[in-house]
């Protein structure tokens, strides 16, 4: 399509390394002169990951709520306005970990028929250790999507390859190319790729929403099925009309006091295995500053961070059929305030 602007879609399960591989490529698209733009989806309500990206890149946001989910019109409006109000020379969508890419490339592909917009790959990056806990187990619901995300991928990121053996690597290698026999396969540590090389990549492979992989219908991103809610918490509804990933939920607590940073980082530790991933901004009664919080899969990061505007102290915990319950008295006992008025959300997806 002349003129058209390349959209590149990142995906890969909760915590892989997505927002990672963002920020280099648009590090590497300005540094090349170039005016990237940004489609941020998150399944909580804060979009965390934007926090660090540069004022000067434009960005679109759908939060609480998965885009593969949403009504397709979301992301092609978002896409379209985009492109009207900034004029970008690429886009990039980072899809939330639970995202079935398959629906993502149909949103795109179809707004691609009105805008000026070309689909160029589908990025996946994957959890090198996660998967091969999950390879082994064989089951899961979480399995069936990282295997669909990887079916479409145009290419592939074998990230966190520092957290497996290099006998291991080469056995998460080759299920990555049972599973997709075409995408390059790029091993990494923190996401660190010659980007020229993986776009190239990516734009020579065909994606899978073109081809003919086979998909499961039955699988978890795939649109079927309503959410119970029994929590006595306040509880925000994403969309009641939306389809839900039903094995996917995220605990959103706000905090009213700052908490100690040595009884948080115990608090952690000792989080559910079911948690497998949490962002937030905090700030702690026994150090200086704020800090963005990030854990995924039992490892945890801080960085200092100034934000902008009016940001709150927050966490977002995201797993499969975890007790939120547990969680906020947790919390609560942190913040002094055990007995104290609720001011939580627990929302389904
Ligand atoms: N050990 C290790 N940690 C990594 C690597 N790459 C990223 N991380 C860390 O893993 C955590 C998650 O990384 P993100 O880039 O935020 O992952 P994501 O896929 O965007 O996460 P979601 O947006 O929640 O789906 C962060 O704390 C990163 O610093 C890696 O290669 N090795």
């Amino acid at each position: 399509m002349e003129n058209a602007v390349p959209v590149y879609i990142l995906s890969g399960f909760l915590g892989s390394g997505k927002t990672t591989l963002l920020y280099r490529l648009l590090e590497f698209w300005k540094n090349k002169g170039m005016r990237p733009a940004v489609v941020m989806n998150e399944l909580g309500d804060v979009n965390f990951d934007g926090m660090l990206v540069d004022e000067s890149v434009p960005m679109a946001e759908l939060l609480s709520g998965c885009i593969c989910c949403s009504a397709s019109v979301d992301l092609s409006m978002e896409l379209t306005t985009l492109m009207k109000r900034e004029s970008p020379d690429v886009i990039v969508i980072e899809a939330t970990g639970a995202a079935n890419p398959l629906d993502i490339i149909d949103n795109v592909t179809e707004t691609s028929l009105y805008t000026k917009v070309e689909l160029k790959g589908l990025i996946t990056v994957v959890d090198a250790a996660h998967l091969l806990q999950l390879y082994r187990e064989q089951k899961g619901a979480t399995y069936r999507l990282m295997q669909e995300q990887i079916r479409s991928a145009s290419a592939l990121i074998l990230n966190k390859t520092d957290r497996v053996s290099m006998e291991e690597a080469a056995e998460v290698s080759g299920v990555l190319r049972k599973w997709n026999a075409y995408a390059e396969i790029i091993p990494t540590v923190r996401c660190e790729v010659d980007l020229d090389n993986l776009l190239d990549s990516s734009d020579n492979a065909s994606l899978a929403g073109t081809s003919d992989v086979a998909v499961d219908d039955n699988s978890p991103g795939s649109k079927a099925g309503g959410v119970g809610f029994s929590e006595e918490e306040e509880i925000v509804a994403a969309d009641t009309g939306r389809a839900a990933h039903d094995h996917v939920m995220a605990y959103t607590h706000f905090f009213t006091n700052p908490i100690n940073s040595v009884e948080f980082e115990t608090f952690i530790k000792e989080l559910p295995a079911d948690v497998y991933r949490a962002k937030g901004v905090l700030t702690f009664n026994d150090t200086s500053g704020r800090f963005l919080f990030q854990y995924a899969y039992q490892e945890s990061d801080f960085i200092k961070i100034t934000p902008q505007g009016d940001v709150r102290d927050v966490a977002v915990f995201i797993g499969e059929h975890f007790s939120s319950g547990d969680l906020r008295k947790k919390l609560l006992h942190l913040e002094g305030r055990l007995f104290g008025r609720p001011a939580a959300v627990k929302r389904s997806l």
